[in-house]
Formats: C-alpha cells, structure tokens, sequence
C-alpha cells in the first residue's frame, strides 16, 4: 500500500509544504522538535484540516483541498498509538483490545485477538487493568488495540519517548513485527536515530516543514547534511552464525566476520546492525595484533573533506556501505582515493544493543 501526502499549511512563524510518496513499510518522519512531524501526522490522522492537500492511501482518497473531500478522523481507519497509551483505565486488558475491535468496519480484514495478543505477547495480562501494567505492557496493548480496528494506516507519534532505555528495547521488537507481519503502512514520528536505524523502511528527514531527505534509513542516516558528520551511521546487513560460550555472537557480512556482545536473535537471522562513523578505523593493509576483533575488507567508495579536520571515507561492503569518519590528516597520510582496497576496524564493544534490529 502506497501512502501519497501533499500537504501545505501555515501557522504563524511556520510554513509545512511536503509531498511524499511512501513505499509499504514503516515510513519515520525524523526531524529536530518544531520541523512539523506532529502537524503531519495530525493533518493525515484528520486532526488538522491544512490550507491545501491531497492525502491518499492507495486510491482511497482521504483528502482532497481541491475538491473538498475531507473524511472525518473517525472515518479514516487509522489506528492511532500516542506517546502515553491512553487505555481506558476501567476496563481490563482484553476489554481495551475489544474496544477497538468495535470500531473494525464489517468488511476490515481484522487480525484475529488471538494472533495479536500472541504476537505481541500479552496473553498474560488479558484481565489486569492498565494501572497494573509496566509503561511497556501498557504501550503493547495500545498496539493490540490499533490493530484490531481494523486499520487501513497505523500513525504512531513518538510511541517509546516516555518510556526508559530497557522499556524502549522492550517495545522495539514488537513494532519490528508490526512491520514484518501487518501489511499496513505505518507512519511513524520519531527524532531518535536508532530507533530510526531499526524500524525504518523509509526515512523522511524534516527541517523547519520542509522534507530535506527521503529514502532508505541507510541512505538518510549516513547523509552529513542531515544528521551531522558526528551522527552520520552505516547500516549492515548481517546473519547470525553462532553463539559462542565467551559472550559473543558470531555474524556474517559480505565482507567479513563479525563479533558482538551477545544477541537474542536465533541463528541464521538477518539483522540490520548500526554503525557510527566514528566508531570505525580505517587500514590500508589488514592489521593484524589488534584487541579489535572486527576487520571487514572494502572498496573505497567515496572520500569527502569538510571544512574542518575531518574526513568521510565510505567502504563498499558487499551491497551496503560503510562510512568512516577519520580526520582529513589521516586520509592524506594514507594516500586514500576511491576505488582501493581498505580494512574497516570496528570494535565490538562499539555496537550497542539498540542499534541491532531484525531485518533488512
Ligand atoms: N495549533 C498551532 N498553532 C500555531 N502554531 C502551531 C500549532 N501547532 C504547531 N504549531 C507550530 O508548528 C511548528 C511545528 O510543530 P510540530 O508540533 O509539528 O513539530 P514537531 O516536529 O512535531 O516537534 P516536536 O518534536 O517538538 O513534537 C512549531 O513551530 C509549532 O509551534
């Protein structure tokens, strides 16, 4: 299902004027505070009517300015998952999923409450009421209860931002599924670049209500111009081989092995694991006598200076890339250019857990 939104609205002191074509998949509007995610997300869930637009999902045309089509929100078939859950507190668990089930049309092709409270694991809570339950239980019925109206379009506004680090990596995996299994389009508001790195199939990179990149999350987040040569990160396709009795799980890229603190994920699945350019080292020749134990080979790809001391070197590595951040001192030094062989030196320690995730 493919999202289309051209929308153009003005507050004072703001002006949002984007027109985007979403593949199926999680599409994340990233963007610093005031670059008009929540308008967006507002203006598609119905909340605000814009100046101008036109917002379809496949032909179904939720609104047209042009000739005046505007469906009500309630009308819209979204489910809608806020920051804070917002369950009714009076009803217990399965009595919330139950109530968005009410709203299902008769001919939505509604997942059964048995597969989604097995998918997102809440079989256990089905009679506790939500002042009972963790922020992430909490967040997980509020998914179960999004799915089960039937939606034609899921709208999710920052979803983990009031949860901790440990609610957060709880949750991730359960939106991973949403995207793997549910063949509904998810929108997705988010200024986290590693929930980005993982849940995304499209990034739409916002700045003062303009769309200033939209693509893959590995294409957007290596961008310099958009998240800055400190957060610029690669994304690598890897498999799980093994785990091995030190701790360590053993993965395959293309281009070489390599090592990570232990992973849930069972062998032979396929992660997407982020890499920040600053956490790699670069080496003409393979070292060898390192504590690093990750040394992936590439092709030099790409070689940009900055103003400043820095250096972005971009490895190609199978078909994904790998940026490097080094200072220009060094890529002189080395007498790099683009099309030589080089050895990335990534430390496993570097790669922290929430910027694993399952998938491609
Ligand atoms: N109802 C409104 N009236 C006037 N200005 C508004 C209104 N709603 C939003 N704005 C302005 O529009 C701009 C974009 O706001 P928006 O909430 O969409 O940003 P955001 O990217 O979601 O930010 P955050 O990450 O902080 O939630 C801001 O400058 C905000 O002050």
């Amino acid at each position: 299902m493919t999202l289309r939104i051209n929308v153009q609205h003005r507050f004072a002191g703001f002006d949002l004027d984007v027109d985007l074509d979403l593949p199926p998949g999680v599409s994340v509007l990233f963007g610093p505070s005031g670059s008009g995610k929540t308008t967006l997300i507002n203006a598609v869930a119905g909340l605000l009517r814009p100046d101008q637009g036109r917002i379809t999902v496949d032909d179904w045309v939720l609104l047209d300015t042009a000739s005046r089509r505007n469906i009500a929100p309630h009308r819209r078939r979204t489910g809608y998952i806020f920051q804070d859950a917002r369950l009714f507190p009076h009803l217990n668990v399965r009595q919330n999923l139950a109530y968005g089930r009410w709203f299902a049309p008769r001919d939505a092709r509604v997942a059964s409450m048995d597969r989604t409270v097995e998918m997102l694991g809440i079989g256990h809570l089905l009679t506790r009421r939500p002042a009972s339950l963790s922020g992430g239980e909490k967040q997980r019925v509020a998914i179960g209860r999004a799915l089960l109206s039937g939606p034609r379009l899921i709208l999710a506004d920052e979803p983990l931002a009031a949860l901790d680090e440990a609610r957060k990596a709880e949750i991730l995996p359960y939106f991973e599924r949403l995207r793997d299994e549910v063949a509904v389009p998810i929108l997705y508001v988010s200024h986290a670049s590693a929930e980005v790195a993982r849940l995304a199939t499209t990034v739409v990179a916002l700045r003062a209500g303009r769309v200033i990149a939209c693509g893959p999350p590995a294409q957007v987040l290596g961008d310099v111009g958009v998240v800055g040569a400190r957060g610029a990160a690669s994304l690598l396709t890897a498999q799980v081989v093994a785990h091995h009795a030190d701790g360590l799980t053993e993965l395959i890229t293309p281009a070489g092995t390599l090592w990570l603190p232990r992973i849930g994920d069972a062998a032979g699945a396929t992660l997407r694991v982020r890499i920040m350019a600053q956490d790699v080292i670069l080496s003409r020749d393979r070292p060898a006598g390192l504590s690093a134990l990750n040394i992936l080979q590439g092709k030099i790809s790409d070689l940009r200076f900055g103003e400043g001391p820095g250096a972005m070197v971009t490895l190609a590595i199978g078909p994904d890339r790998l940026a490097a951040r080094i200072t220009r001192r060094s890529a002189e030094a080395m007498g790099l250019a683009t099309g030589q062989t080089c050895h990335a030196v990534i430390k496993s320690v570097a790669v922290a857990p929430d910027a694993i995730g399952t998938g491609r």
